[in-house]
């Protein structure tokens, strides 16, 4: 006996197709895809009106387990992820200790299988501690699964090691996954430099913090021939380096976070700490300039980079409080509403973005639907208008600067490896 999904509008992210189609579940794979399945002997899950897209994947996800299990832990954020309708995500090593060993590769990788929520691909650390100095051992490192090197949190300051972890990150084929902040220039700054930081008078991280070092990168990424992807892009500047670079075929990709392509500087202004995140919201300038790298492939692909805080630290202030939002829960309905439903962007277009494109560059499995792959895939309703309730989050973390927003697009069912792993009980 299987599970028969039943009359969904099945968006394919690879056609740019979608149509009403049942897709029947043997175990953890889809066994056929087809118009009015035979019912008979299977369990019959009813669709109908819902829109069925290949589960979302985030690679940028911060877990905070090991260390910080009063911000996150690997089962709350999955069940997180599984309530924003992501059956796969990536986390990122920057918890305590460090993840720059194998064995924390495996034990993030075998928890989360434990709960089964989603798959987790650890990102392991470039540099030991991500100190930014000695290399991490790449090849125990991926043989115990991670997908990716980051020191995210922190830039590599020296150009030398980021050669270094580029050349050792090619042999293994594996990107090099870029936070870009120049320290000398972004300071103790706490939000955008600009008139906004002027007007509040707080110190400000400058444009050129992100743009130099991400100059940097794609140069060194040409010399080396590796590939380099870049974190959370913000600068319009940025955008460009990018854009140039790709004319130039150097293996550079790169993720724009929800945050960065719908909010300004001027959110701090009335939101403070809780509009506080690293990069920093900019200009308006630099926002549209996001929305048309997404809109011309500069910028391949979405990632929340869910970042996790509890009140008490985000109620220490915009200067002294820690940078980062939660993402999981609420992204896809932002993007839905803010370009989907506004016409800017096709429905399969956003699935490309937040599944396909990430499966294809950090090559994981999903990204599609298809008979013999995974079930891995979300239902979301895109015809009812619902608030953004922090109250019912999965997540420990409340830290989003998107509380209270009307959206279309919540997932009502995540089906992980054939599994239901979040059901909306509304
Ligand atoms: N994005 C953030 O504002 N914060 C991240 C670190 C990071 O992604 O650089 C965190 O770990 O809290
Ligand atoms: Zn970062
Ligand atoms: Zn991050």
């Amino acid at each position: 006996m299987g599970r028969l999904f039943q009359g969904a509008v099945v968006v394919d992210p690879m056609t740019g197709q979608s149509r009403v189609l049942d897709l029947l579940v043997e175990g953890q794979m889809i066994a056929q895809i087809g118009v009015d399945l035979e019912t008979s002997s299977h369990e019959v899950i009813d669709l109908r009106g819902l829109h069925v897209l290949p589960g979302l994947i985030d690679p940028h996800v911060h877990l905070r387990e090991p260390g910080q299990t009063h911000k996150e832990t690997i089962e709350t954020g999955t069940m997180a992820a599984a309530a924003g309708g992501f059956t796969q995500i990536c986390c990122m090593p920057n918890t305590s200790p460090i993840v720059d060993s194998s064995e924390w590769v495996t034990f993030i990788r075998t928890t989360a299988d434990r709960f089964g929520y989603a798959t987790v691909h650890p990102i392991a650390a470039i540099t030991k501690g991500s100190k930014g100095e000695e290399l991490t051992d790449f090849d125990a490192l991926k043989k115990a699964g991670a997908v990716g090197f980051s020191d995210d949190g922190r830039g590599v300051q020296s150009a030398r090691v980021m050669r270094d972890a580029l050349m050792a990150a090619k042999l293994l084929d594996l990107p090099i996954i870029v936070h870009a902040e120049d320290e000398t220039l972004s300071g103790a700054g706490c939000m955008n430099a600009g008139d906004v930081a002027q007007q509040l008078q707080v110190p400000g991280i400058l444009s050129s913090a992100e743009t130099v070092m991400i100059a940097r990168d794609v140069i060194l990424a040409q010399e080396t021939g590796a590939h380099v992807h870049m974190c959370h892009v913000s600068p319009e500047a940025a955008v460009s380096v990018i854009r140039y670079a790709k004319q130039q075929h150097v293996h550079v990709t790169a993720e724009v976070t929800p945050h960065h392509l719908l909010l300004t500087d001027e959110l701090v202004l009335t939101l403070g700490a809780q509009a506080k995140v690293n990069p920093p919201l900019r200009s308006e300038a630099d926002r549209a300039a996001c929305v048309r790298g997404l809109l011309d492939g500069t910028l391949d692909m979405v990632a929340t980079d869910h970042a996790p805080h509890t009140e008490e630290e985000k109620a220490r202030g915009l200067v002294s409080g820690p940078f980062g939002f939660v993402g999981l829960e609420v992204s896809f309905p932002l993007l839905y509403t803010a370009f989907v439903k506004s016409g800017i962007l096709s429905l399969e277009k956003l699935a490309y973005m937040m599944s396909t494109a990430p499966a294809k560059h950090f090559h994981l499995p999903g990204g599609r639907i298809e008979v013999g792959g995974l079930a891995d895939f979300v239902a979301v309703d895109i015809a009812h208008e619902r608030r953004v309730d922090v109250a019912r989050f999965r997540s420990k973390g409340r830290n989003t600067p998107f509380v209270n927003r009307m959206l279309y697009g919540f997932p009502v069912m995540t089906i992980h490896r054939g599994q239901t792993v979040f059901l909306d009980a509304q």
